[in-house]
């Protein structure tokens, strides 16, 4: 397919995050075939898909965990495809993942506390006890940050408990202010509300919508949720078998036969039809079932 860089028309900001014909492939499996896209400062674009579309790949492949075989990935007009996952988080790339990557034994606290190791010139317990190279000052500065993200994310009594004896929604939470404890110019979450009841649900929203709005981060998510997607997002790319099908505003994608088409083929089209005349109707709530 031919790519185009997108989002960035004469009137448009520089993308923050611009990914260029992106190819992956696993053995003979194309996971990713030529995909662009731009992310704007301070939008929050969000990248849908049915199963196997590639969605995680291309996350994995923008934080540098896989390396792509073809295009370029740009951050801040800098080209890091061939930048290490590490140094990517240090330059402002945080992410939360699909499966939750907290460390269960420990408590809330202590996992909000390695985010920000990826800022530390120290080892990870160095980071933890404030031992070793890490600056005072430095230490102070980050104990203020990490008040201010429990205080935001609403986990200051959880913050002594062990993640593993927290709820999947709360579990989600705490990752996500381990990464913003790396004080993230874009926050990549991975379905920041999957396996999440409505309730739970409806508090992420809010709380993306917060991050944006109250610390000036940009939001990149791959989400399965459409009430959520097209409730929230400014911008939303749709994969398909490794490919941009479609990309534009939530009105427009909804809107396109080939989107249709794609999720039709996908086996889960109740849900998905009634999630999308839903949010036709402007019957929008975040996480409508
Ligand atoms: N590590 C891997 N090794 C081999 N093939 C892989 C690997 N990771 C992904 N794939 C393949 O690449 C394709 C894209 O998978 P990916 O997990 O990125 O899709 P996805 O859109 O995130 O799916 P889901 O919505 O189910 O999470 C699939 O065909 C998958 O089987």
């Amino acid at each position: 397919m031919e790519t185009t860089p997108t989002g960035a028309g004469p009137q448009a900001a520089a993308p923050l995050l611009q990914v260029d014909g992106v190819t992956l492939a696993f053995g003979g499996v194309r996971a990713l075939s030529g995909v662009g896209f731009g992310v704007q400062p301070g939008s929050i674009t969000a990248v849908i898909g049915p199963n196997g579309a590639g969605k995680t790949s291309l996350f994995n492949t923008i934080s540098g965990f896989y390396r792509p075989t073809g295009g370029s990935i740009r951050f801040e007009g800098n080209d890091i495809t061939r930048v290490p996952a590490p140094q990517r988080a240090r330059m402002g790339l945080g992410r939360s993942f699909q499966n939750i990557a907290l460390f269960r034994g420990m408590t809330v606290l202590d996992n909000i506390k390695l985010g920000r190791h990826a800022h530390l010139q120290t080892n990870v317990f160095d980071a933890l006890f404030y031992l070793g190279r890490a600056r005072r000052e430095e230490a102070e500065l980050r104990r203020d940050i990490e008040e201010r993200i429990i205080d935001f994310l609403e986990i200051d009594h959880i913050r002594h408990a062990p993640v593993s004896a927290l709820s999947y929604g709360l579990q989600k939470r705490v990752e996500m202010a381990r990464a913003l404890a790396m004080q993230p110019r874009i926050l990549m979450l991975d379905e920041p509300v999957a396996g999440m009841n409505r309730e739970e649900t409806e508090d992420m929203a809010r709380f993306i919508l917060d991050v944006r709005a109250e610390w000036g981060v940009t939001v990149l998510m791959v989400e399965h949720d459409m009430g959520m997607v097209m409730d929230l997002s400014d911008h939303v790319v749709v994969l398909n078998f490794g490919q941009v099908i479609a990309q534009g505003t939530p009105a427009l994608v909804q809107a396109d036969p080939e989107v249709n088409r794609a999720y039709l083929g996908s086996g889960d089209v109740g849900e998905l039809r009634r999630k999308l005349q839903a949010a036709a109707r402007g019957n929008t709530a975040v996480g409508a079932a």
